[in-house]
């Protein structure tokens, strides 16, 4: 599971999930859409409007599924339960893996249930370039004793293990300055996949005064 608000998906979000693959030998990445991210303020697109674009963005790419799960639920999308309807889909024995990046890392003690989320996965933190930083107290508590050295340790059990990955393409892309550079009429070409480029500016999405949800 590789999950975000992708607001919108850019090239740093896909050209990480490829490599996850890659790096831990996955079947396929699901990549979710928080249709309610809980601990930041409203995206300024729909969730029905991020999937379509993340759809645009992986295409045909092998091993990239678009997951609409968090679209169909209600209230806060937790992580902790998306994970456990993975669980339920995959079976005991399936090695699970969440992948975030480290600023989302940093956080990890504030979201819900967070031991939930070592019960039903493994924890994979991606390098992000301009996001080094110690990590808080609380965090250093819930990770004690979980830390694996590679990929082969972290996928000999089915979850609950946590490694730190520097993936080959470190990309220092994020959605917010996406969104700037849409909001100023700066040009984005090689940040986005070219659909999703031409479908934000054919709708206008992130122009300055555009409305919430394109
Ligand atoms: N360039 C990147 N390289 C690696 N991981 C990334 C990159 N951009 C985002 N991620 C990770 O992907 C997940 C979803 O990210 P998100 O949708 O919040 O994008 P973002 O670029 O961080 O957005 P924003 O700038 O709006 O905070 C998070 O775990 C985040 O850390
Ligand atoms: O479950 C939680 O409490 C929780 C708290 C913060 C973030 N998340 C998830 O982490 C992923 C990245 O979030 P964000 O805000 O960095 O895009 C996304 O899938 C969110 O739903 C989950």
């Amino acid at each position: 599971m590789l999950g975000g608000t992708f607001d919108p998906v850019h090239l740093g979000h896909l050209r990480s999930a490829v490599e996850l693959r890659e790096a831990l030998g996955l079947d396929r990445v699901h990549m979710i859409p928080a249709a309610r991210p809980p601990l930041r303020g409203e995206p300024r697109v729909t969730p029905e409007e991020r999937l379509t674009l993340l759809r645009l963005g992986i295409g045909d790419t092998p091993g990239l599924v678009a997951d609409p799960r968090e679209l169909e639920r209600d209230g806060p999308s937790y992580s902790a339960d998306t994970l456990a309807e993975l669980r339920a889909a995959y079976g005991v024995e399936a090695r699970l893996v969440m992948a975030l990046g480290h600023d989302a890392f940093l956080r990890l003690a504030d979201w819900h249930a967070p031991e939930r989320l070592f019960a039903e996965a493994h924890l994979v933190v991606v390098d992000r370039p301009d996001h080094e930083a110690a990590l808080p107290e609380p965090l250093a508590e819930l990770i004690a004793g979980r830390e694996v050295e590679d990929a082969a340790a972290l996928m000999a059990a089915p979850a609950g293990g946590l490694l730190r990955l520097r993936l080959p393409s470190r990309m220092a892309i994020s959605a917010t300055a996406v969104r700037r550079r849409l909001a100023e009429g700066r040009s984005v070409r090689y940040l986005l996949p070219e659909a999703v480029e031409a479908r934000a500016l054919a709708l206008g999405l992130y122009r300055r005064g555009a409305e919430a949800g394109g």
